[in-house]
């Protein structure tokens, strides 16, 4: 069954990772036209968090956790994802030479539609790449909107000159190529303690990244244009100078 799902993509796929590594081909995804209504949203990760908070869902990291490389970027798009875990290994020259490398982030990419946002479960492992410019040229290459790495990137100058958006745990010199090793592509991962399942809406921008669960990301579209609009209505009247009763008629004191 997977040798066949995977047929459509022999052409990209490089055999970085075993296929039954390989959890699932097809995913579903939301819609281009709510993914298209959520990035014209001004404020957007704060405004989508405290619509979270009043679902009570846990899936928000502030950007000090997952930070952008490059600022003023913003993404909406569906989640691929791929896990890493550590090797029990402590590499040095002779190992880089003998042993295979062990990332398959370009298998990930194979396997995705253009506007999917590729997360990266590497175990929140900042010093290691999993992640640099050769990758990023090939996601960009391939239509991704941005990636998410709750691990370490590298090759920042090339990400830089690609202008690719990558929130990640850190930026370091060091691979992650003989440190980790691909466990799962579009699996169930964790990044920062919050779930990802392979379809969640992801959006991320210079506040953090928030993971909206795909059974929900109408209703938070609903609410969240709701929120902006009120918001919105708060500015004007703070704009023009409106009375504390004016205001308190839209956002009441105890909201504040
Ligand atoms: O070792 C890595 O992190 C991968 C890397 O440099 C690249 O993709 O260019
Ligand atoms: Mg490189």
């Amino acid at each position: 069954m997977r040798k066949v799902e995977l047929e459509k993509y022999k052409h990209r796929l490089m055999g970085l990772i075993p296929p039954d590594r390989i959890s699932r081909v097809e995913i579903p995804r939301p819609s281009k036209e709510v993914i298209k209504r959520f990035k014209a949203i001004d404020g957007l990760t704060p405004t989508v968090s405290d619509i979270m908070d009043s679902l009570g869902i846990k899936s928000v990291i502030p950007a000090s956790r997952l930070s952008p490389i490059i600022p003023g970027k913003k993404i909406v798009g569906p989640a691929v994802t791929i896990r890493y875990i550590p090797e029990p290994i402590t590499p040095d020259y002779g190992y880089m030479n003998s042993e295979r490398a062990k990332l398959a982030d370009r298998d990930l990419y194979a396997i995705a539609e253009e506007g999917d946002v590729p997360v990266f479960d590497a175990g929140g492992l900042g010093d290691i790449s999993v992640q640099g410019g050769l990758s990023t040229l090939v996601a960009k290459k391939w239509g991704m909107a941005g990636n998410i790495v709750d691990g370490g990137v590298r090759d920042i100058d090339t990400i830089y000159k690609l202008d690719y958006p990558v929130w990640s745990t850190g930026k370091t010199p060091i691979t992650g190529k003989y440190r980790v090793e691909a466990i799962e592509i579009n699996g169930t991962v964790s990044i920062a303690g919050i779930r990802v399942n392979p379809g969640d809406l992801v959006i991320a921008d210079d506040s953090g990244v928030v993971i909206i669960p795909i059974n929900k990301v109408e209703e938070v579209l609903e609410k969240t244009i709701a929120a902006v609009e009120k918001e919105q209505r708060v500015v004007e009247l703070l704009e023009k100078g409106a009375s504390v009763e004016e205001l308190a008629k839209i956002l009441p004191p105890s909201k504040w």
